[in-house]
């Protein structure tokens, strides 16, 4: 089995490293291969995605990615700049179904910015249709208008687009993991306004008539945003489109304590994944040894679990970070009176201790 291991910018490599520690400390018969990537990789090769990380990538049996992104990159050419490498990555690999499950860990209650009994004993599962919609429509771009509110001045345009079979996979995706959970659906739109997204209602809705043993409900994203830090535990699975499910996760993230704590898994329809913390490459605290390394841990898990066939190996790295927390190590984004502060490095050493 081979791992391509991923690091990229800011805190990418010390967060990776705390991952790469704990996969070390399994002892399982694993390969694990390096390649730069973003910002990293346009430093050395004047590309944030080249060929020959990509390649690994493709080949790989899984990929654990760290993040990508740098201030300093912000007015390079679009082709250039480091988040390419990650759009990249899940359009070549067809990494279409995105999961990022927001759950809050008992220990963490008080470290959310919700009151507590909003988030005891959260657990939703947010999936996020990750190739397509307004993020790869085409054509996009800037051009003088010629209509509009002002034609003759400059202006730019995406283009938000769904197909049939791209909504159909991720539904059948989101209902079959409905099914080994609370079995509901909770489809996330704004059929109100887009087309796109009242086909996207519609065929969510014909797929769902395909499992009658799950509650599907709809609800417009403005909605789903507010009841999120209303009511939170309303949710089960929640499914919904690219841009949507990228801000709807940063703000569920919130709700387990820190967007540190959130991992993620990225899978194509091979089976093949790529595995990443929802968190970006936090310039403002990277190299500090501040960053919460959990999340990409917490990914490192589902690679296991997903990937590599490992439940029970996923399972020791889970049940070693609650009993991190348990024991009260936080780094500062989790801190809370009463706890004890650590850094990367230190909780990463932490979770390997607990390994069971
Ligand atoms: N998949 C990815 O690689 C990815 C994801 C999101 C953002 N980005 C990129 O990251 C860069 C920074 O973006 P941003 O600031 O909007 O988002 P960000 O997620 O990097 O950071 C947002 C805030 O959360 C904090 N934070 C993030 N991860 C943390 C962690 N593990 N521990 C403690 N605090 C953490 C940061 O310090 C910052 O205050 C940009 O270049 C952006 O494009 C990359
Ligand atoms: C860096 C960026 C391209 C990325 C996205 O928008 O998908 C990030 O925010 C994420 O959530 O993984
Ligand atoms: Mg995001």
């Amino acid at each position: 089995m081979k791992i391509a291991v991923l690091p990229g910018d800011g805190i990418g490599p010390e967060i990776v490293a705390e991952a790469v520690k704990v996969l070390n400390a399994l002892e399982l018969d694993f390969e694990m291969e390096s390649a730069p990537v973003g910002g990293a990789a346009y430093a050395l090769t004047g590309h944030p995605l080249p060929e020959a990380t990509l390649k690994l990538a493709m080949e790989a049996d899984a990929v654990l990615f760290g993040a990508v992104g740098d201030w300093k990159y912000d007015t390079l050419d679009r082709p250039l700049r480091p988040e390419q490498a990650i759009l990249g990555l899940r359009k070549h690999m067809g990494l279409f179904a995105n999961f990022r499950p927001a759950i809050c860990y008992k220990e963490l209650t008080h470290a959310s910015s919700l009151k507590p009994e909003l988030v005891a004993g959260l657990d939703i599962l947010i999936i996020r249709e990750l190739t397509g919609d307004i993020y790869f429509g085409q054509p996009r771009g800037r051009r003088v208008a010629t209509d509009g509110h002002f034609p003759g001045a400059e202006e730019a345009f995406d283009t938000m687009r769904y197909s049939r079979p791209e909504i159909e996979r991720i539904a059948h995706v989101a209902f079959q993991a409905a099914q080994k959970r609370s079995k509901r659906v909770t489809s996330v739109d704004k059929a109100n306004v887009l087309e796109t997204f009242q086909f996207w209602k519609d065929v969510v809705t014909e797929v769902g008539k395909q499992y009658p043993d799950v509650q599907l409900d709809h609800m417009y994203v403005d909605n789903a945003a507010m009841q999120l830090v209303k009511e939170p535990k309303r949710f089960d699975v929640v499914v919904t489109g690219n841009m949507f499910g990228d801000i709807l996760s940063d703000e569920a993230s919130m709700l387990t304590g820190s967007i540190g704590m959130l991992p993620s898994a990225s899978l194509n329809a091979k089976g093949q994944g790529l595995y990443e913390p929802s968190h970006g490459s936090a310039p403002d605290i990277a190299g500090k040894n501040v960053a919460n390394p959990l999340a990409t841990i917490l990914s490192a898990a589902m690679m296991l679990r997903f990937s590599l066939n490992q439940e029970a190996a996923a399972q020791r790295i889970e049940d070693a970070v609650q009993a991190v927390l348990a024991q009260g190590l936080r780094t500062p984004d989790i801190w809370s009176e009463g706890t004890t502060r650590v850094g990367t490095a230190e909780m990463g050493d932490a979770v390997v201790a607990a390994l069971r």
